[in-house]
């Protein structure tokens, strides 16, 4: 069962026996079989730090039917290029790490901090995992368009060159994890399946310390196997093997360092390496152990699907959203005339106002005192409403009479006309003020949401969807090259049997004019097999 195996080989005391863990290195390991790679001239223009294909070592494990094994393919140079890159490239931006949530690099990154002094024993151990290209969600176990970062390119196209060497062409790199182990750690075993497209292979590649990998089978309850990992080791989970139950009970110091060996590989363009970058990271791997595990998210197509209802999507919000545009405009519109209308109206009923003011004080006398006096609560009040114009609130003010008219009495003596006149001016002054405020706050409001508006209808017409054509143009051109690519070796095919059919003839004729009866033996069996190269 896996978990026991797991405690096995994870227990300090007792030590485990490693009898049973299968070494490829040992040259009669037994339970594997020994497979070619498919030669790809692409290895010419760039050789990611690998050996020459026809040097690699390849194995399938018999009883665990789609795990490759591949004895380390890369040069001594190839591991301290790699190992460079995970620890001082792949550890900070864009990149997502275990460190981010713990608050402790200030700006800084992981890579420019963690060999000083005070920092060694505490930061430098802390790095336990890089996301990269898709970033993996280890609480939702989910992958999400909104969280990804692009894939390193050189990581691409190392895993496409590995991928198509196994006879998988189609493989695209799309996330992977970077996984730090010190001398202590394991991984626990878990199934590898949040991926939408699990028919893809996964690659694993080791470098640094030995690691004791253990793969078990479909279900828990499932025997495992253990097999040692060394540096530069890469691991490919294909088919039924993809969703195996696998983990890392323990890491074992290693018996030797390949990426201190010399090896002349007679390749110019080995990928290069600072360094001063590489004595830092030759101290750290000396104690640690590096996995770079490399997957493909999506289906076949399904970038450029995700990219046309991306683009559709865009299209719709934007033709909604410069819908919204429009109406909050009309209304915009709609306030500011009004807005001049109740100004102008305001004018006149504020000189009226006044006007039957001074009239009722020349009939009544000064009533201010009576006024003061008699004043307990507010007769004129305020409500509020909302009006809703395209998902937009905008308040709305109305004034009413609260009670009745606590002066009723006053004026009775003298001047009741004049102070009737003035009550009914100043009530619509103030009714008319109410208005005006009611419209200068939507439009204040208006004004600002028509701006936030205006700058995302420009954002996803200028930004947002010019970025993602840019996207499925590429998409399609990259497509539209694969297919060229693919009818470029079929015609080659053809070309190579119409060369080998040529020749068959030609002998066929050279044996029939030296006399020979040909009819019994068909040197021409139109049934042979594809010619490959
Ligand atoms: O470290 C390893 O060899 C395995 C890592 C792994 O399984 C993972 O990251 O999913
Ligand atoms: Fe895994």
């Amino acid at each position: 069962m896996f978990r026991d195996s797991f405690k096995y080989y994870k227990s300090r005391n007792p030590v485990p026996d490693y009898s049973d863990v299968i070494d490829l290195e040992c040259p009669d390991c037994i339970g594997v079989r020994k497979i070619e790679a498919h030669v790809t001239g692409e290895q010419i223009e760039n050789n990611f730090g690998l050996k020459l294909m026809n040097k690699w070592s390849i194995y399938e494990l018999l009883d665990i039917p789609g795990l490759i094994f591949i004895q380390n393919p890369f040069t001594p140079n190839g591991q301290r290029y790699w190992i460079t890159k995970c620890l001082k490239d792949y550890s900070k931006e864009p990149y997502k790490l275990n460190i981010d949530a713990h608050n402790v690099l200030n700006n800084e990154t992981w890579w420019n901090i963690c060999f000083q002094a005070e920092k060694a024993k505490t930061l430098l151990p802390k790095l336990r995992w890089a996301t990269l290209g898709y970033h993996h969600n280890w609480d939702t176990k989910l992958y999400s368009e909104n969280s990804r970062s692009d894939m390193p390119t050189e990581l691409s196209g190392l895993t496409s060159l590995l991928a198509k060497a196994l006879g998988f062409s189609d493989f695209k790199a799309e996330a992977a994890i970077v996984n730090y182990y010190r001398m202590n750690s394991t991984l626990a075993g878990h199934t590898d399946h949040s991926e939408m497209n699990i028919t893809a292979p996964l690659f694993s590649i080791s470098f640094g310390q030995t690691a004791i990998f253990l793969i078990g089978g479909l279900k828990h309850e499932d025997p495992a196997n253990a097999i040692f990992l060394r540096s530069g080791d890469v691991v490919v989970m294909s088919k039924s093997s993809r969703l195996r139950y696998h983990g890392v009970p323990r890491i074992l110091a290693a018996s030797k360092a390949p990426w201190d060996d010399n090896y002349e590989d007679n390749c110019e363009d080995s990928p290069a390496y600072n360094l001063d970058d590489w004595h830092k990271a030759r101290t750290y791997i000396a104690e640690a152990r590096i996995n770079l595990n490399v997957r493909q998210v999506l289906k076949p197509g399904q970038a450029q699907m995700l990219m046309k209802s991306r683009l559709q999507g865009a299209q719709k919000g934007h033709g909604l959203l410069k819908k919204k545009a429009d109406a909050l405009q009309m209304r915009f519109r709609m306030i500011l005339g009004k807005i001049i209308e109740t100004k102008t109206l305001m004018g006149e009923v504020m000189k009226e106002a006044a006007f039957s003011l001074a009239e009722a004080k020349f009939a009544t006398g000064d009533f201010n005192q009576v006024v003061l006096q008699n004043v307990t609560k507010a007769q004129i009040k305020i409500r509020s409403k909302k009006d809703n114009v395209a998902g937009v609130n905008l308040p709305i003010f109305e004034s009413y009479q609260d009670g009745t008219d606590t002066y009723e009495l006053a004026g009775l003596a003298r001047g009741g006309q004049q102070l009737a006149k003035l009550k009914k001016n100043y009530q619509r002054a103030v009714k008319l003020l109410v208005e005006l405020a009611s419209l200068q706050t939507s439009f204040i409001t208006l004004d600002e949401v028509i701006k936030i508006t205006n700058r995302r209808v420009n954002a996803i017409e200028h930004v947002i969807i010019p970025r993602i054509e840019r996207t499925l143009a590429y998409i399609i051109s990259e497509l539209d090259e694969l297919e060229r690519e693919e009818f470029y070796r079929l015609k080659k095919i053809q070309d190579k049997k119409k060369i080998a059919k040529a020749k068959a003839e030609a002998a066929r004729a050279v044996l029939i004019a030296a006399g020979h009866d040909l009819d019994a033996t068909n040197l021409l069996d139109e049934s042979d097999d594809d010619v490959l190269f």
